[in-house]
């Protein structure tokens, strides 16, 4: 999708969290970086509606994230921080199937883009699993799973190896890479953005760098003084 920043900013009350932001997004790849309360995670709400802008616009492929809201639903996913708060449903499935309903699909339909997905991922293994008996790992994957069921063209995952040992981590990174969709990624981590067409980083809610990953990374060293 093209996204594109038109003067967006927002203030928390009195206080400027992002400053008005101008800029194009249309690579398949972008990363977001920054150190805490920077304001990445601001900016990413704003992209797919959760946040309001407090002056300018967002729209994606032309369409205003505000005033045309209800055509853009579905069109974006979010994975946030912690996937086990937007997992409903106790079993995998089930909470696959949930995010399916209302969208005009009979039980077998569903259930075929459960496995399509699922296997997508090739995660069917989790399919009958309790959510709250998964690694962090298969967590993050069953929150992905229950997203990308719905379709989405852009996909925003909000530090997807927070907290993930090595192994899960690897299992993550190899699943975002096999992914077709248009992502946003926020991390911490920053070898996970090698290879990220552009990343993003934000310093006091101002937009710092806007370059490829090496050269991104290079200037938050610099603002971190690491
Ligand atoms: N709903 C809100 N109301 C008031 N202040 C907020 C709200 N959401 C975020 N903020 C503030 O805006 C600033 C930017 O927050 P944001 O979550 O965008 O940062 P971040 O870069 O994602 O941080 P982190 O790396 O810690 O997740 C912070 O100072 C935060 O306290």
């Amino acid at each position: 999708m093209n996204i594109r920043f038109e003067g967006a900013g927002v203030d928390f009350g009195d206080r400027t969290v992002l400053q008005p932001l101008t800029l194009s997004l249309a690579e398949r790849r972008i990363g977001v970086i920054g150190l805490n309360g920077s304001g990445k995670s601001t900016f990413a709400r704003l992209i797919n509606g959760l946040v309001a802008p407090s002056r300018g616009r967002i729209t994606l492929d032309g369409l205003d994230t505000v005033a045309d809201a209800k055509t853009l639903a579905g069109r974006t996913g979010y994975i946030f921080q912690n996937p086990a708060n937007q997992i409903i449903m106790p079993i995998v499935a089930e909470d696959m199937d949930f995010g399916l309903k209302n969208r005009g699909l009979d039980k077998a339909q569903r259930a075929a883009k459960i496995a399509e997905t699922l296997e997508a991922l090739a995660i069917a293994h989790l399919e009958r699993r309790r959510a709250h008996e998964l690694s962090g790992g298969e967590l993050q994957l069953a929150a992905l799973a229950a997203v990308l069921v719905t379709g989405p063209d852009l996909v925003i995952l909000d530090e997807p190896t927070n907290q993930l040992d090595l192994k899960n981590r690897r299992l993550v990174e190899r699943t975002m890479a096999g992914l077709s969709q248009q992502l946003i990624v926020i991390s911490h981590d920053l070898a996970l953005l090698d290879g990220f067409d552009r990343v993003l980083l934000f310093h006091e809610g101002r937009l710092a760098a806007d370059a490829p990953p090496a050269e991104a990374v290079a200037r938050y060293l610099e603002i971190a003084g690491a």
